[in-house]
């Protein structure tokens, strides 16, 4: 690991328009992902951590605090930060499985040839090369994912942005993908930024975990979980038991608000 992080996250506010004006959705988010780290970004629904991963992205622009990304600050977005989104509809429907991978490598300047022949090289390691004449709607919501992660990395990028990529799938779907991602990961050491709802997959795929908290939102806690990739080990339970509390701590604090 180098001895700057990949991404740094410093003091963060962003907000979206409202009736009355700017409504503050994350008010100081701080985090880092290192070289080949994986960081995973979990809170209560609504929390905001779409909001930073679309900050991360260059989709949003922070009002306040600043996101670095190798070294320079990010301006918008670009191929060396590959999203990946919850949506089973994020491909391109009229384009078959392998046009969906050559499009984003053409669109990022790969010569056409080039694009075809890395877009099956990636689609057949991820155990698609059977499927690359198929359309978006022939593919069940597993395969379109994995298609999306394929073409994610297709772009070789520096950094995988994850918005729920497996919350939409079976709970059967959802642990092969996961299994996969985290070998895909270790092998070509790419960084990742995961939002996940659930716990276990924080634990079990994640180097540290990040939770955000509060209303508008800050980062209340970072967990180390790094190796912890069996759930029945005693440092799983242990991790488990720290982001429970942490969850529902928030959920009490974020009811008690909408009391007041
Ligand atoms: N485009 C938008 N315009 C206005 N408000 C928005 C917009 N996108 C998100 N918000 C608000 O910002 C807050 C944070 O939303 P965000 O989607 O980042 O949360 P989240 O933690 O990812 O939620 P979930 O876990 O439910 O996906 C929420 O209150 C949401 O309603």
């Amino acid at each position: 690991m180098g001895a700057e992080p990949l991404l740094s996250v410093d003091g963060v506010a962003i907000g979206y328009p409202g009736p009355g004006g700017r409504v503050p959705a994350v008010a100081g988010a701080d985090l880092t992902v290192g070289h080949g780290e994986t960081v995973m970004l979990i809170g209560r629904s609504g929390c905001g951590k779409s909001t930073v991963l679309k900050a991360v992205a260059g989709f949003l622009t922070p009002s306040a605090g600043r996101i670095s990304f190798h070294g320079a600050e990010v301006e918008g977005p670009a191929p060396d930060r590959a999203v990946v989104f919850q949506e089973l509809d994020q491909l391109f429907p009229w384009r078959t499985v392998l046009g969906n991978v050559a499009y984003a490598l053409r669109a990022t300047g790969t010569p056409r040839d080039e694009a075809r022949a890395r877009a099956t090289a990636q689609l057949e390691l991820m155990g698609l090369g059977h499927a690359l004449d198929r359309h978006p709607h022939q593919l069940s919501g597993g395969m379109k994912q994995r298609v999306a992660i394929a073409r994610a990395f297709a772009l070789e990028p520096r950094m995988l942005l994850m918005d729920e990529p497996f919350g939409a799938l079976d709970a059967q779907t959802r642990g092969r993908l996961q299994a996969e991602l985290a070998g895909l990961a270790r092998r070509t050491r790419v960084s990742i930024l995961f939002v996940t709802h659930s716990i276990d997959e924080a634990v079990l795929l994640g180097d540290r975990v990040v939770v955000l908290g509060g209303r508008p939102s800050s980062v209340v806690e970072t967990l180390d979980v790094a190796g912890l990739d069996s759930p029945d080990t005693e440092g799983f339970t242990a991790a488990r038991r720290r982001l429970r509390a942490l969850l529902s701590d928030d959920r009490e604090e974020a009811g008690r608000a909408v009391l007041d």
